[in-house]
C-alpha cells in the first residue's frame, strides 16, 4: 500500500524528546528511547511510528480515540493533562501540553523538518479569490517550467499527483500536521515552490503555523463568516494574523477598497501594493492593473510596476477580476525573487495564461450554443464580480439558479438575492447545501428579499437543485446564458446532515442534451482535463490509505 500523499514516503525518525523540547512539553512520560516517524491529529489517519496528537474540541476530546490511535500504531500521544490519563491507560509514551491545538505545528515541523526544507511557499487568504489565485499562482509556476504544489478548496496537489479535498478531511485549509506532511512531501518530491490556501478559521486554528511563506497575497474581504465573527473588523483582525514575520516573510496586498488599503497599512511585514488603474487607489499603489480589451474567453490587461516596468498579457477566462487574480500572482512570483522578464517570456510563449480553475467560472459544454458556466462563489461580492463579467457578453436574458449554504452566515443571504435579482433577468431560487438546516427556511429568505425588493424579478422556487438547472436550460433560448452560483467544483452535497452526490456539471450536460443544445455526446471538461490531466487514477491519485481513510471520514 503506497503512503499518503501528504506525508513523505521516507520519514525520518525523530526522539521524542526532541519533539517535547519543540514543544515546550510540560512533561514527557515514557518517553525514554522513543522515536516517532510522523504526526497525525486524527486517530484514522495514525499510521505506525506516529506521533498522535489528541486535541480537545468542540464535540470531542481525541485523547478518546488514544487505544484507537495505539491499534494503529501510534509510538506515543502527546495531549493535554486532562487528556493524559486516558493515554497513560491505553499503554503509550505522552507529551503533555497546555493547548495541544497549538503544538501541531511545531510537533509536526519537528518531525517533518518543513522549517528548513520546503518549497518556496505561496499564501492566499482573502474573501474571494483564493482558489483562482493559486491556481494561477501554479499555472504561472509551470508555465516557468517549476515543478508545483497546491493546496485548497478542490485539492491538494504535488507535481502530477492530487487528492481531492473531499477525500482528504474536507477543509480548505487542513490541520498543521497534515500541511506539514504535504509540504515535506512536495519537498522530497522536488517540488520547487508551491500555493496554499489559507482560511480565516485557519490562521485561527493554528494550522498554518510553522510554515514558511515566503509571499503571502491578500486578495480582498467582504462579507462572509460573521456568524463566527460577529463583525467584519473581527473577520479582518483574523485574516491579518497571517501578515506577521511569524508566517510570511512578505506581502501582496489588493489595494482597492477599504479593507485593502487597512491591510497594507496594518500588515507587520514589508508589502508591495497593486490597484486598478482607473480606481481612486492607482496613485499610492506600487503596481496597477489596467483591463485593456475584454470578451468572454479572454481578458487583455496591462500590468504596471515601480520605474515603469510593464508587462501587457491575457488570461483565457472572462471579467476583470480574473486579470486582477493573475497580476497578484504575477507581482507576488516577483516578491519571490523571479523576473518579471522571465514570466514575460513565458507568459509571450503561450499567449497569455491559459488557466484550468476547476469549479470558477466554469463553462459546462464547449459545444452548447448555450453558455451555462457553473461557478463556486457563495458572496454577494463574488456574485455581482462573475455577473458584471458575463452581462456585457449575453444579448439576451441572464439566467441565475442559486441558493444558500446552510448553518453559515445566514446574514449574507438577503445580499446575495439582492445581487443575483439586481444582476440577473430570471433567478431560480433552489436549495444549495443546507447541511443540518431547514432548506425550506433558507429559500425563504432569499424568496422573501427578492419578492419584496424586486417585484418585476421574474423569480421560480424550485427546491431540488438539479430541477432548477433543468428548468433554467429548459426556459433559456438563443442568446441566453446560465449561470449557476455555488456548486463549483463540488461532487456532493450535504443535506439533514448526509452527504449526497450531486454534481451540477453534470445535471447540466444532460439537460443540456434533454433540451437539444447539445447534440453531440457532452464535451464536459473535468477538473484538470483542460491542462492535459485527466481524471484522478490517471493523474496518479491518492493512496488507498488515504482513500479508505476518506470514505469513513465522509
Ligand atoms: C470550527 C472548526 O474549524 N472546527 C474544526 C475542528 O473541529 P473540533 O475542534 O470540533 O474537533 P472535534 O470534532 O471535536 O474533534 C477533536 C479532535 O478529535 C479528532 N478525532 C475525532 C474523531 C475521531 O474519530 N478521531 C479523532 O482523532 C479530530 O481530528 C480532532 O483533532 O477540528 C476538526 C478536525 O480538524 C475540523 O474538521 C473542524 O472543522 C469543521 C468540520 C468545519 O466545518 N470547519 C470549517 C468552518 C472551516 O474550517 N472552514 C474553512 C474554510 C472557510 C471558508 O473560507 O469557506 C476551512 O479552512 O476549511
Ligand atoms: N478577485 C476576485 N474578486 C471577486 N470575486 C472573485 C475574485 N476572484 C474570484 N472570484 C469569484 O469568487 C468566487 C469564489 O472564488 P474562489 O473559489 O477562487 O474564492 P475562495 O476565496 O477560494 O472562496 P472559498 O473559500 O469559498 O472557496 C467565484 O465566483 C470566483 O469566480
Amino acid at each position: 500500500m503506497l503512503p499518503e500523499l501528504a506525508r513523505p514516503t521516507a520519514p525520518r525518525p525523530v526522539p521524542l524528546t526532541t519533539v517535547g523540547a519543540a514543544v515546550d512539553a510540560e512533561s514527557v512520560i515514557g518517553g525514554d528511547g522513543v522515536v516517532v516517524t510522523g504526526v497525525t491529529s486524527d486517530s484514522r489517519r495514525v499510521l505506525p511510528g506516529d506521533l498522535y496528537v489528541a486535541v480537545p474540541g468542540a464535540r470531542v476530546h481525541g485523547a478518546q480515540f488514544a487505544e484507537q490511535a495505539r491499534e494503529a500504531g501510534a509510538a506515543a500521544v502527546l495531549t493535554d493533562a486532562d487528556g493524559s490519563g486516558r493515554v497513560v491507560a491505553a499503554g503509550l509514551p505522552v507529551v503533555v501540553v497546555p493547548h495541544p491545538r497549538a503544538t501541531i505545528a511545531p510537533a509536526a515541523a519537528a518531525v517533518y523538518g518543513t522549517a528548513t526544507n520546503a518549497p518556496t511557499l505561496f499564501a492566499v487568504t482573502g474573501t474571494n479569490g483564493k482558489t483562482t489565485t493559486t491556481y494561477l499562482v501554479r499555472a504561472l509556476l509551470e508555465s516557468l517550467g517549476m515543478r508545483a504544489g497546491l493546496s485548497g478548496t478542490v485539492e491538494r496537489v504535488v507535481g502530477e499527483r492530487s487528492v481531492e479535498t473531499r477525500h482528504s478531511g474536507r477543509l480548505t485549509t487542513p490541520e498543521a500536521d497534515y500541511l506539514h506532511g504535504l509540504v515535506a512531501r512536495m519537498a522530497e518530491d522536488g517540488v520547487e515552490a508551491a500555493a496554499i490556501e489559507v482560511s480565516s478559521h485557519g490562521l485561527d486554528g493554528n494550522r498554518v503555523d510553522e510554515l514558511p511563506f515566503e509571499v503571502s497575497i491578500f486578495t480582498n474581504l467582504s462579507q462572509d463568516h460573521l456568524d463566527v465573527y460577529g463583525t467584519m473588523e473581527r473577520y479582518f483582525e483574523s485574516k491579518m494574523a497571517l501578515f506577521r514575520p511569524e508566517h510570511t516573510r512578505r506581502g501582496v496586498i489588493m489595494l482597492d477598497g477599504e479593507w485593502g488599503r487597512r491591510a497594507a497599512s496594518e500588515a507587520r511585514v514589508p508589502v508591495t501594493t497593486v490597484a486598478t488603474a482607473a480606481g481612486p487607489d492607482a496613485e499610492a499603489a506600487d503596481w496597477t492593473v489596467r483591463i485593456d480589451h475584454e470578451v468572454i474567453a479572454r481578458t487583455d490587461f496591462t500590468l504596471v510596476g515601480p520605474d515603469g516596468v510593464q508587462l501587457r498579457s491575457s488570461i483565457a477566462l472572462p471579467g476583470a477580476f480574473t486579470a486582477i487574480d493573475l497580476s497578484l500572482a504575477v507581482v507576488a512570483l516577483v516578491e519571490s525573487g523571479i523576473s518579471l522578464d522571465r514570466i514575460r517570456y513565458a507568459l509571450d510563449s503561450s499567449d497569455g495564461l491559459h488557466p484550468s480553475v476547476p469549479g470558477r467560472l466554469d463553462l459546462v459544454s464547449m459545444d452548447s450554443p448555450l453558455r451555462v458556466y457553473v461557478d463556486y462563489g457563495h458572496t454577494e461580492a463574488s456574485f455581482r464580480a462573475v455577473l458584471h463579467a458575463l452581462r456585457p457578453f449575453t444579448p439576451g436574458r441572464l439566467f441565475m439558479v442559486f441558493g444558500a449554504d446552510g448553518d453559515r452566515d445566514r446574514g449574507k443571504r438577503p445580499a446575495m438575492a439582492r445581487a443575483a435579482s439586481e444582476e440577473t433577468d430570471v433567478v431560480i431560487v433552489t436549495d444549495y447545501n443546507p447541511r443540518t438546516e431547514d432548506p425550506a427556511s433558507i429559500r425563504a429568505t432569499l424568496l422573501e428579499t427578492i419578492r419584496t425588493e424586486f417585484p418585476e424579478r421574474e423569480v421560480h422556487e424550485v427546491p431540488e437543485p438539479g430541477d432548477g438547472i433543468r428548468l433554467a436550460i429548459e426556459l433559456a433560448r438563443p442568446g441566453d446564458l446560465v449561470f449557476v452560483g455555488g456548486h463549483g467544483h463540488r461532487a456532493d452535497v450535504e443535506v439533514g446532515g448526509r452527504v449526497v452526490p450531486f454534481s451540477a456539471r453534470a445535471v447540466a450536460v444532460d439537460a443540456l442534451r434533454e433540451f437539444g443544445w447539445l447534440d453531440t455526446p457532452a464535451s464536459a471538461r473535468t477538473p484538470g482535463e483542460a491542462d492535459g490531466r485527466t481524471e484522478a487514477g490517471e493523474r496518479g491519485s491518492a493512496s488507498d490509505a488515504e482513500e479508505d481513510h476518506l470514505a469513513r471520514a465522509c
